[in-house]
């Protein structure tokens, strides 16, 4: 069953058309990802989901509500996670907890909360006090207080060093398996193949795909490539002439061959009857990164 439903949403400011008649529904349960460059729409597009700006035109319903109509009950059932900027510098994390739980009928036990996403020991502490990722994962916690059934996380990962970003990446699954839907807007390709059920890639305002990773990458191109380093000379013919192989081509001391299919199978056999050792052997599928470029024309620029 589809938790949110967009309808052809757009939103200007001024001249600036932001979003250009966006659709999508997200079903519950998934971690549906919204994926587009610096300026695509994506936090626009969740700022009208969030009931925090008004459509110029579309609909949007969120568990059946309208946003901007029936905000009270919104809250109950979305968890909004806050950019950094809207804390107070010296409320501790503690003092946080506590404020934000008052804002709920039924919030969580926000010391559990605070526990399972390793803060314990930062309860007295100011928040510009904390490292980036402690920071990130408290405006998390703000976010679940409430017991929400959907969570949106903008940018959730933006700004932290490696391993913190991995670290988040692994809450975000400890959120999912709780049960809760997850809107992750990102511009990290890396991020969303990895996290997202499904996602649509929004360009200039504009839904250009939605599909599960793989499907966006499938549904591009579903070439391979193979390179490796021949140990004696082999005539190219005698790969091109088979069904897997769609070019043959030298890169230095390398032969990179493209095709479809079975194509590992296919090349490795005819290089074996050949006499010829394929040395260094790497297989290139296409990535999220390639299907993204066939999508809109560019590559994102993190
Ligand atoms: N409050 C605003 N007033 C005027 N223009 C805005 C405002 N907010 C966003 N825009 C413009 O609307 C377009 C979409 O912005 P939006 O922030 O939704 O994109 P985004 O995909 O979230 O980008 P980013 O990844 O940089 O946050 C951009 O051209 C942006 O400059």
């Amino acid at each position: 069953m589809a938790i949110i439903e967009v309808d052809n949403l757009v939103k200007r400011y001024g001249d600036t058309t932001a979003v250009n008649g966006v659709s999508f529904a997200v079903e519950e349960g998934e971690i549906f990802g919204i994926l587009g460059p610096n300026g695509a729409g994506k936090t626009t597009t969740v700022e009208c989901v969030e009931g925090l700006r008004s459509p110029d035109s579309g609909t949007i319903r969120v568990g059946g509500l309208d946003p901007r109509r029936d905000e009270d009950k919104l809250r109950d059932l979305l968890g909004v996670q806050l950019q950094e900027s809207q804390l107070p510098e010296k409320l501790q994390v503690g003092e946080a907890m506590e404020l934000f739980s008052s804002f709920y009928r039924e919030p969580a036990d926000w010391r559990k909360l605070i526990e399972s996403l390793h803060l314990t020991d930062k309860v007295g502490t100011q928040f510009r006090r904390l490292s980036g990722g402690q920071k990130q994962r408290l405006s998390i916690a703000l976010a679940l207080i409430g017991n929400p059934k959907l969570a949106v996380l903008d940018e959730l990962t933006t700004g932290l060093d490696p391993q913190a970003r991995r670290d988040a990446w692994d809450l975000i699954e400890d959120i999912r398996a709780r049960g809760v839907t997850i809107v992750l807007v990102t511009h990290f390709m890396e991020e969303a193949e990895r996290l997202c059920d499904r996602l649509a890639v929004i360009d200039a305002g504009r839904v250009v795909a939605i599909d599960s990773p793989a499907g966006l990458v499938s549904a591009v191109d579903d070439r391979q490539r193979i390179r490796f380093r021949p140990s004696a000379p082999i005539d190219h013919a005698l790969l091109t002439a088979l069904p897997e192989v769609t070019a043959v081509e030298r890169a230095g001391s390398q032969l990179v061959v493209t095709g479809t299919g079975d194509l590992l199978l296919a090349v490795t056999t005819t290089l074996a009857r050949n006499k010829v050792v394929a040395a260094d052997l790497r297989v290139e599928q296409t990535s999220l990164d390639d299907a993204f470029v066939a999508l809109t024309g560019r590559k994102i620029d993190n």
